[in-house]
């Protein structure tokens, strides 16, 4: 009742039982006008001394001319601010990164969260339900910290008690919009905390040329792109499986060929076979010369193709048994990757009951068996449902492409991969924009990583067939 209604309303409010004469009166204390001046001081100490340990350098800067102003004049003042913007200019110019890294990004981390996030931090909440207004007061999340990277903020969070991490996947769009981002990426810091990602600008937003063919012969893990953060995305395709899907110009191929190339030096090497289907003839057909007589087209073809290389997996399984339980790569066992272009075409719309019966079974053994003895399929296709790829879950890596329905996320990726970010139905349906954005969500790790494939150029392809030729 006195948090509701402050000061003297509280003296006037007279309530009754209904049917009773009792006259309820609420004792009113008066505050002397010392303490509540004690109590602001205070807070306001306890703030300036959070500010300054919070943000040291940030509070040196703006502090540091106004003190000189007062002790010493105004020409003290201006000459130090002068030397403020004079001296990082001067660092920013002759050597960027270490800027950057020292100051520059700590800077911009305060003028975000002061500019950005607090400002807007109570209405976002309350507004999107991670907040309440009860009883005349906020119960807000706590906003931690606040660090900058060269492409978004990372907002750390204390969640309210209670609250779960689907409270807040649920509301990405909220604060998305809210903090005046284009998306919002949520992974759990630690009991109770969360890391909110709000991209600033688009790192990936421009295509990037292959990837240089590595100098040594290695199975991988393979660089096939970049990852949002800058750093290699590295696909590992030994000692596992990997899905990739995605709509009708996508970049599928990309994903494919960059793979390829990475392990151009072993399959010279014979440390790497790489086996073809390719049932649309229009990806995998460019570069044939780089399969030898493993490339197959037809049906009929892929299925035989497809039983050689179980026939292959098991002869090893019954030679390593008792003997070894993983694949070292080697002239006499290499690694064979059997790559598929549009698994969809040669298990759901294949007419041939029989054909199907044995692509399906094949590919069934081959994800189920084949890693530990060195036989891995990395397989592409456009529509990930259940009834055109009921052995999707028998691929440990996937890689969700451009997508056309948000419900297809999670067919690929995995539940909640979409709540968590992985907005692979958002991403641009234009070449240069879009093609070969992807997120990924590895074996070890739940929260998706957003990244980009690659582009190997036909010219490209064909540089790599006559490297493997020569
Ligand atoms: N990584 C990339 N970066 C930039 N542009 C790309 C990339 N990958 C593909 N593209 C562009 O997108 C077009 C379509 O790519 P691609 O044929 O690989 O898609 P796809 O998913 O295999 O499609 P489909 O299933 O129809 O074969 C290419 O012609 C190319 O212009």
């Amino acid at each position: 009742m006195f948090r509701k209604l402050p000061g003297d309303e509280a003296q006037r409010l007279v309530s009754t039982t209904p049917d009773t004469a009792v006259v309820f009166r609420p004792a009113v204390l008066r505050t002397p006008a010392i303490v509540t001046l004690v109590i602001f001081a205070w807070r306001l100490l306890a703030g300036l001394v959070k500010l300054l340990w919070r943000h040291p350098v940030a509070s040196v800067i703006v502090a540091a001319p106004c003190a000189l102003a007062c002790w010493h004049g105004w020409r003290w003042g201006l000459t130090s601010i002068a030397a403020v913007v004079t001296v990082p200019g001067l660092w920013f110019t002759l050597h960027r990164p270490s800027f950057l890294r020292l100051a520059g990004w700590r800077l911009l981390a305060f003028w975000r969260l002061v500019w950005i996030y607090r400002r807007h931090w109570q209405p976002v909440m309350i507004i999107s339900g991670l907040g309440r207004h009860l009883r005349g007061r906020d119960y807000l999340p706590r906003l931690l910290s606040i660090r900058c990277t060269s492409w978004a903020d990372v907002v750390t969070v204390k969640m309210l008690s209670g609250q779960a991490v689907k409270d807040w996947a649920d509301r990405l769009d909220q604060l998305a919009h809210g903090f005046g981002a284009r998306s919002c990426r949520v992974s759990i810091a630690r009991a109770g905390r969360l890391h909110l990602v709000f991209p600033r600008r688009d790192p990936l937003a421009t295509p990037m040329p292959a990837v240089p063919i590595p100098e040594t012969a290695s199975v991988g893990p393979v660089r096939v792109g970049t990852r949002e953060d800058g750093a290699p995305w590295l696909l590992t395709v030994h000692g596992t499986h990997v899905l990739v899907a995605g709509a009708t110009g996508a970049g599928k191929g990309s994903v494919i060929w960059s793979a390829i190339r990475g392990l151009l030096p072993a399959v010279r090497a014979g440390l790497v076979e790489i086996w073809a289907l390719d049932p649309k003839r229009m990806e995998l057909s460019f570069g044939r010369s780089l399969f030898g007589k493993r490339y197959a087209a037809t049906p009929a073809d892929c299925a035989d193709l497809l039983e050689a290389a179980v026939a292959v997996m098991q002869e090893r399984a019954d030679r390593f048994a008792g003997h070894q339980r993983n694949h070292t790569p080697t002239v006499d066992d290499p690694f064979v990757l059997v790559v598929v272009d549009e698994v969809a075409f040669l298990t759901a719309y294949q007419s041939d009951k029989g054909l199907k019966l044995r692509i399906s079974a094949a590919l069934a053994t081959l994800t189920t068996q084949g890693r530990a003895v060195g036989v891995g399929v990395l397989a592409a296709l456009q529509d990930p449902r259940k009834e055109v790829m009921n052995i999707r879950n028998l691929f440990p890596d996937k890689i969700a492409l451009r997508l056309d329905e948000s419900e297809q996320v999670d067919m690929v990726l995995g539940d909640g991969a979409r709540d968590r970010g992985a907005l692979a139905d958002h991403i641009s349906p234009i070449p240069e924009q879009g093609a070969g954005v992807a997120y990924v969500r590895l074996e070890a790790s739940p929260d998706p990583i957003r990244v980009r494939a690659a582009y190997v150029s036909d010219a490209d392809i064909r540089a790599m067939a006559e490297a493997v030729a020569a």
